[in-house]
């Protein structure tokens, strides 16, 4: 038994399942979770003292990969005027103007602690500003563990294989309405179904809860036109694809305007910290500017601040880490799809940009139920492989693999070996 075993046998004890997020559990491999000591670069370190090629980049926020000195720096020296004031500072407007003056479709934006908190803010906020209750959402996203955006969602709640989690009243997700990923006519009709009732569609503009699965040519244009038409706000959650696209996140990269969109860990390079914004009249409904109530102590902390506008600076001002990403995961995933048919293996990749998966699927992956049919003890297999082998990925077939700017093409052919291994075994 090493310390992680060790570690595990304790944690089970005192914390659910041994984890603080369940994503983090090795549950289909059967055995303790890796537990961490330290990261650099592409590399993360358990305390068993074993190096792995980090694919998880602590699910996004790591674009330039673990431990960036400037960000550490930032922290430390914030750190030295105290950790939380509960109160305005100036730190926080800098991070509000950097990003409206940056993204276009964001003219107001305001700091929560979480992607959870995010989604759940712009959803009260864009139904107090349209006065509808319904959301329309779709299969296999995933947008956090708030209760009305339970239903039929990605991540850990497809992983564990429960369709919607207990707990939540039915209540709380009557005006959820669920379409299908990269079909406009499951849309339409859900919006024919309860005219002048949807307050808001919210996607992932790239599914990335259910292994990755890129939009459809016209999928996004599509529900543009569609929430147009219908008196309906369209709402990105790029928890996962913003500033990691494009500095300008899915918006940018596909050209379609949200009208609000919201952020997650990315904004504070891995510390807690999340954000909504969009357009200025909807924004302006938001306390104390406006009626909807919504609120956090630690919302705009001077730390996460720090290190997040520290990121958000750098890779604004080296935008050329978006080609290098786009061809990082060329390489990456473009191999792998190479590895699957030399080895006549039936199997899926599918990669925007720098996120990518490979799904245990015989058929191509476009939405949740032909992610589904992936055969999740084959992907158990593939995932203890490469573990073996120096490369960590998120122990779920649902979840993406992230590139950071730290991944040399040298790391990325020792990962394409240990990829090749496995399929010609
Ligand atoms: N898929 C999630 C990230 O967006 C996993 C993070 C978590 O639930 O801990």
């Amino acid at each position: 038994m090493g310390r992680s075993e060790d570690l595990f046998e304790r944690a089970v004890k005192r914390i659910p399942g041994g984890v603080n997020s369940p994503v983090r559990a090795y549950g289909a491999i059967g055995m303790a979770p890796r537990f961490i000591e330290r990261a650099d670069g592409c590399y993360i370190y358990d305390v068993d003292g074993n190096k792995y090629i980090d694919y998880i980049d602590s699910w996004g926020p790591m674009i330039l990969g673990h431990n960036f000195p400037a960000v550490r720096e930032s922290v430390l020296k914030a750190c030295e005027n105290g950790l939380s004031f509960g109160c305005a500072t100036e730190i926080e407007v800098e991070m509000a103007e950097f990003i409206c003056e940056h993204i276009p479709h964001v003219e107001m934006v305001r700091m929560v602690n979480s992607g959870t908190e995010a989604v759940m803010s712009a959803i009260r906020a864009a139904r107090g500003f349209t006065g509808k209750d319904k959301i329309i959402k779709f299969a296999g996203c995933y947008h956090g563990h708030s209760d009305a955006l339970l239903v039929s969602a990605g991540s850990g709640v497809m992983t564990s294989g429960v369709p919607d989690s207990a707990g939540v009243p039915k209540g709380c997700t009557q005006d959820t309405m669920t379409a299908v990923y990269n079909d406009l006519d499951s849309v339409r009709a859900l919006l024919e179904e309860a005219p002048d009732q949807v307050a808001a569609v919210i996607v992932e503009a790239v599914g990335a809860n259910m292994g990755v699965v890129p939009p459809k040519k016209g999928f996004l244009e599509g529900l543009r036109t569609l929430c147009d038409q219908y008196g309906t706000l369209l709402i990105f959650d790029e928890v996962i694809t913003g500033f990691r696209l494009a500095f300008g996140g899915a918006a940018e990269y596909f050209g379609v305007k949200p009208d609000m969109v919201t952020y997650g860990k990315i904004i504070g390079a891995g510390m807690p910290v999340g954000a909504y914004g969009g357009r200025k009249e909807i924004m302006q409904m938001v306390s104390p500017a406006g009626p909807v109530y919504q609120a956090g102590t630690l919302s705009g902390n001077p730390i996460a601040m720090a290190a997040g506008l520290t990121q958000l600076k750098y890779l604004y001002e080296h935008q050329e880490v978006y080609k290098d990403l786009e061809a990082k995961g060329q390489k990456l995933y473009g191999s792998m799809e190479e590895i699957l048919k030399e080895t006549g293996s039936p199997y899926q990749v599918n990669h925007v940009s720098s996120l990518g998966s490979i799904f245990f699927a015989t058929e191509e992956v476009r939405d949740y139920t032909s992610a589904k049919a992936s055969d999740t003890k084959k992907f158990a297999e593939y995932f203890l492989h490469m573990l073996k082998n120096g490369i960590h990925l998120a122990p779920s077939q649902f979840e993406a693999m992230f590139l950071s700017t730290a991944h040399s093409d040298a790391v990325i052919e020792e990962t394409l070996d240990k990829v090749r291994g496995f399929f010609t075994k």
